[in-house]
């Protein structure tokens, strides 16, 4: 300390506050060589010569800089400044460095970083100085200029600003209501009494209680009339648990203010601070951590466990509102979520079910999440053509179904489902009676299966036509995860069980283009018998992931005969409740649907047990998943119209539509399949992305920006002999071209690159062949490019990340003329070596594939076949084990590339693999690239490499129609092997 001129006798008294403060915690006040009571220290004397200094109210230490800034700039300036999480503090134009550095100017203040462990405590001693009188508010050394903020003192026109409007000019009320000037400690309590007190003073002024949702916090709301200052409060009665959802919810709350133009910090410590600048447009970006950025500016530094300092702002002035909560310090480290729950935001739910919602009795908000469980529902009525029909309450007896979502879902994703499919049998003893009702969504499964769910919903006029051709009648709308199942005609409906009072049924049908066949065919179910099984369910997804449906169903409209279902109470496994289907009856409900199911009189029976509809709903659902294979579907208009859509078969799902014409032949359709822009695995495959598994080898960490302008290549080329693969212009470089093609056409290289298993035993494809495994018959050894990923310091713009971008070309699927089916074409001239698309599909094991593909034997499952090995890497690896030898395949599920033809030898594309989220081999991205210049309308090929000859291979051969000179699997002049020995 002396170095720096500070003396003991004016350090201790510091130092000894700065202990009582930290629980004399010395790890806080050695921290960066006791640079916190360095600080301390400086800010004292800046204090004192302040004080003695005649100045401008705005010459405080902020502002004593004579390179100090005009003060109509500063009064149009954001409150907050220092950056948290960036660890650099950003400073006023007018802010004087630090007395000791410029290091420590440049470093981020306690409370950043690290810091945030003890946000609170620079508060502490200010106001606890305050509070016992040994310093006056603008003289404190540790002011709130602190945590980032511009005291007050530094705005006169602020300070007046603050007392007309909280009322402090009206003696009633400044009598009545604390001080709220800046510094003065006010807990929560206080600063509500305050503002109710100031408002029910000022007629100009309202105030409104909300519920926070969360642990019976509230959230405070006082508008002024014309709207131009409004602030929230919220404060939190009870203890804030570190809880993801509550960090969810508050994101939410910060991102979709209820005031328009505010952007708030929530810091890891769960205070949350809101800045508001009345005329400036909010741009908040929620950062992966969860703190909320706003334009350039943040407030990172929480002020303390109670609200410090508020000020109501004026026109073109910034509004700044700290939000306390109350806990003890023992739990601070605990604390690392903020404290709000927010109101169902559009985002997540349709306008009717939000209106619904909001509806102040629905009980759905302002309750402790565990509470909304089960209460009663509104539920509307809605005409799906006709939005403008009336809402119509109805029975309140009912109730909605919320479940616990999959942990670490999103909040914002949690609603956003289309299950495969979804059956209303609903019962009535009127035919033709309609029934109304709200179905609602909800999944669980693995990100992969939510991912998907997304990507579903990110086409609903899809869906909606879809949804039409198959009903168009009844007209149910499908919408981005509700189903509006409105006036579904009950007809066509017969009785199979006469212990039943006469119930009749009818079958609405909603289905996301996962379920075409079963959409088919329950169509016709619906029509006809309800002899005829109604429901057939699967366990699982693709991904071998259950899904769960949770479903609430509105009885009928009041006054409308009400159904009398079937109960079947002795029979085990039925679903009795008292009007609500709960979350254990729905749980059973979804257990059953993991049998077949078939439907009597009203109940959905599973496997012999009956899952009674109760008393008064009048309708049940049933959920099921469905794996689609393109040989269930059945041909016909229905098949067609259920076909992908001409414009983009890619459903929005890629940057760039991709659109397939067919000019020869217009009746040909592209066969069925699920474009998924990602691939997605099928069910054994042992693919591991977790970030965990990323070593500080295997990701650039320090890197910043764009690798590839960095002065040396970064860490991700460790495996690519320190160079990247790409130009700066995001192409291919030359010599891993060269490598491709000569790999293809120089027979010597070929031969190098082809190594064996040691014995067929350790061959994946040979022993998925036979009990007998013959040799290994080679795998083609191949150079991988790294791409940088999410551990990885350089943004999505760096130059090593261009497969994971996707697709930037034109391209279109075409009939091609030669007899190959469909292809692919560039609409777009392409240089060599351009990213053109990823060969994606279901990540499934060798033994997988070998299983579907005899499944498939002898089933007409389409001339074409779409799997690829992922054995680039096979050959260095002993003992591979099962699940780790992986193939791709595209046939139910993949996207463009699935229609690259093949072209043996001079194709004009290669593929390369690449490693992005896995740093081992046994998965990689299969990268197609120009390996010369393309015309545009120019067909895209690949050398599917395929040995002719070998009818026991996964990838089938075919009769080749490449028509290129050099062709090796054409009719009569089979194929010479290119590659003597290899496997694909
Ligand atoms: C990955 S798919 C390519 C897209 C396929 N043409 C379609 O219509 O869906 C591979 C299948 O296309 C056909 N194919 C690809 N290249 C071919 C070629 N050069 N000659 C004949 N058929 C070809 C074969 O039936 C092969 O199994």
């Amino acid at each position: 300390m002396e170095e720096l001129g500070l003396d003991r006798k004016s350090i201790n008294p510091i130092l000894r506050e700065l202990l009582k403060v930290y629980n004399n915690e010395w790890s806080y006040i050695e921290a960066e060589n006791y640079r916190l009571l360095a600080d301390q220290a400086f800010e004292q004397q800046e204090a004192v010569v302040t004080s003695k200094t005649p100045a401008s109210p705005r010459q405080t230490r902020g502002s004593v800089s004579s390179a100090s800034t005009s003060s109509a700039e500063k009064g149009k300036k954001p409150i907050c400044y220092v950056d948290s999480m960036s660890s650099e503090t950003r400073t006023t134009k007018d802010e004087k460095p630090r007395a000791h550095s410029q290091e420590v100017a440049a470093r981020p203040l306690v409370g950043a970083g690290r810091g945030s462990a003890k946000p609170d405590l620079l508060a502490k001693v200010k106001t606890e100085k305050e509070a016992d009188g040994t310093s006056e508010p603008v003289s404190t050394p540790l002011d709130v200029e602190h945590a980032g903020i511009r005291p007050m003192r530094d705005r006169p026109e602020l300070l007046k600003n603050e007392e007309t409007k909280l009322g402090q000019s009206s003696p009633a009320a400044s009598a009545a209501a604390p001080s709220l000037s800046p510094g003065k400690k006010i807990d929560a309590q206080t600063l509500e009494e305050t503002l109710r007190r100031v408002a029910s003073t000022n007629p100009e002024m309202s105030i409104e209680t909300r519920s926070t949702g969360v642990d019976n916090g509230t959230l405070l709301i006082v508008s002024e009339p014309d709207k131009k200052a409004t602030f929230q409060a919220i404060k939190d009665n009870g203890n804030t648990k570190p809880d993801a959802e509550k960090m969810e919810l508050a994101n939410e709350l910060a991102k979709e203010s209820l005031l328009p133009s505010s952007s708030s910090t929530i810091m890891n410590n769960g205070h949350q601070i809101v800045e508001r600048s009345v005329h400036e447009p909010a741009s908040d970006k929620i950062r992966g951590d969860g703190v909320v950025m706003s334009g350039g500016h943040s407030c990172p530094k929480p002020i303390g466990d109670n609200i410090q300092w508020f000020n109501p702002g004026k026109d073109g002035e910034s509004v700044l509102l700290l939000l306390a909560d109350n806990y003890s310090e023992d739990e601070e480290d605990e604390l690392n979520v903020p404290i709000k729950s927010v109101e169902p935001q559009s985002g997540n739910y349709e306008p009717e079910v939000l209106d619904l919602i909001r509806k102040p009795d629905s009980g759905l908000i302002n309750k402790p999440r565990e509470d909304r469980q089960q209460q009663p529902l509104e539920s509307i009525k809605t005409d799906p053509v006709n939005e403008e029909s009336p809402k119509q309450p109805l029975d309140k007896d009912f109730c909605v179904e919320e479940l616990e979502p999959a942990v670490g879902t999103p909040e914002r994703i949690r609603p956003r489902f289309i299950l495969g499919k979804v059956e209303v049998a609903a019962a009535s003893d009127e035919d033709s009676q309609p029934i109304s009702g709200l179905i609602r969504f909800e999944a669980e499964g693995t990100p992969a299966t939510l991912k998907r769910g997304i990507a579903d919903l990110e086409e609903p006029t899809h869906l909606k036509r879809m949804k039409h051709d198959m009903e168009p009648e009844a007209g149910p709308s499908l919408q981005n995860g509700f189903v509006s199942c409105n006036e579904v005609s009950l007809k066509d409906v017969t009785q199979d069980n006469d212990d039943c009072p006469r119930p009749s049924s009818a079958a609405a049908v909603f289905s996301s283009d996962d379920t075409k066949k079963n959409l088919t065919k329950t169509e016709s179910t619906s029509r006809a018998s309800s002899k005829r099984s109604l429901i057939t369910a699967d366990s699982n997804n693709s991904a071998g992931t259950r899904r769960k449906l949770i479903i609430s169903v509105s009885p009928s409209p009041e006054g409308s005969p009400v159904g009398k279902p079937c109960v079947n109470n002795d029979v085990s496994g039925s679903v009795k409740t008292n009007g609500c289907l709960s979350t254990a009856n729905l749980l059973e409900l979804e257990a059953a649907t993991t049998t077949p199911m078939s439907k009597t009189n009203g109940a959905v029976t599973s496997g012999g047990s009956d899952l009674s509809i109760p008393e008064n709903v009048m309708a049940a659902i049933a959920v099921v998943n469905t794996v689609i294979h393109p040989d269930e579907f059945e041909d016909g208009p229905a098949r067609k119209k259920l076909a992908h859509c001409p414009t983009d078969i890619s459903r929005g799902t890629e940057r760039l539509p991709i659109p397939y014409v067919n000019e020869y032949n217009s009746d040909t359709i592209p066969s069925l399949f699920k474009y998924i822009p990602v691939n997605t695995t099928f069910q054994d495959a042992y693919v591991n992305f977790s970030l965990a598994r990323v070593g500080e080898e295997d990701c650039c960490g320090g890197c910043y920006g764009d690798c590839l302008k960095a002065p040396y290549p970064c860490t991700c080329t460790r495996e690519t002999g320190g160079v990247f693969a790409y130009t700066k212009d995001g192409l291919l470089k030359d010599e891993y071209l060269q490598h491709e093609v000569d790999s293809l056409q120089n027979e010597e290289l070929k031969e190098k690159l082809v190594t064996f298993c040691q014995s067929g035993w350790d061959c994946p494809i040979e022993r998925a062949k036979s009990n007998f495994p013959e040799n290994c018959k080679g795998h083609l050894s191949r150079n991988f490019i790294k791409e940088c990923w999410h551990k990885c310091g350089c943004s999505m713009e760096c130059g090593n990340r261009v497969v994971q971008r996707g697709i930037t070309r034109n391209l279109q699927i075409f009939f091609t003329q030669e007899g190959k089916g469909w292809g692919l074409r560039t609409l777009e001239q392409l240089p060599p070596g351009a990213f053109v698309c990823e060969y994606v599909g279901e990540i499934m094991t060798n033994i997988e594939l070998d299983k579907r593909n005899h499944a498939q034997k002898g089933e007409s499952v389409g001339a074409h076949t779409y799997p690829i090995l992922l054995d680039g890497d096979w050959c260095s690896e002993k003992g591979l084990k099962d699940e780790e030898a992986l193939c791709l395949d595209a046939t139910n599920f993949g996207n463009v590339a699935r229609f690259i033809n093949h072209r043996c030898f001079d194709a004009n594309l290669i593929d390369m693999p690449v490693t992005i989220e896995s740093p081992d081999r046994h998965y990689y991205h299969v990268a197609f690239f120009t390996s010369r210049a393309v015309r545009a309308n120019e067909e895209l090929t690949w050398d599917y490499k395929i040995d002719f000859d070998d009818n026991e291979h996964p990838i089938e051969a075919f009769r080749c129609l490449c028509k290129s000179p050099f062709c090796r699997g054409s009719s009569g002049k089979k194929a010479k092997k290119v590659i003597k020995k290899t496997s694909c």
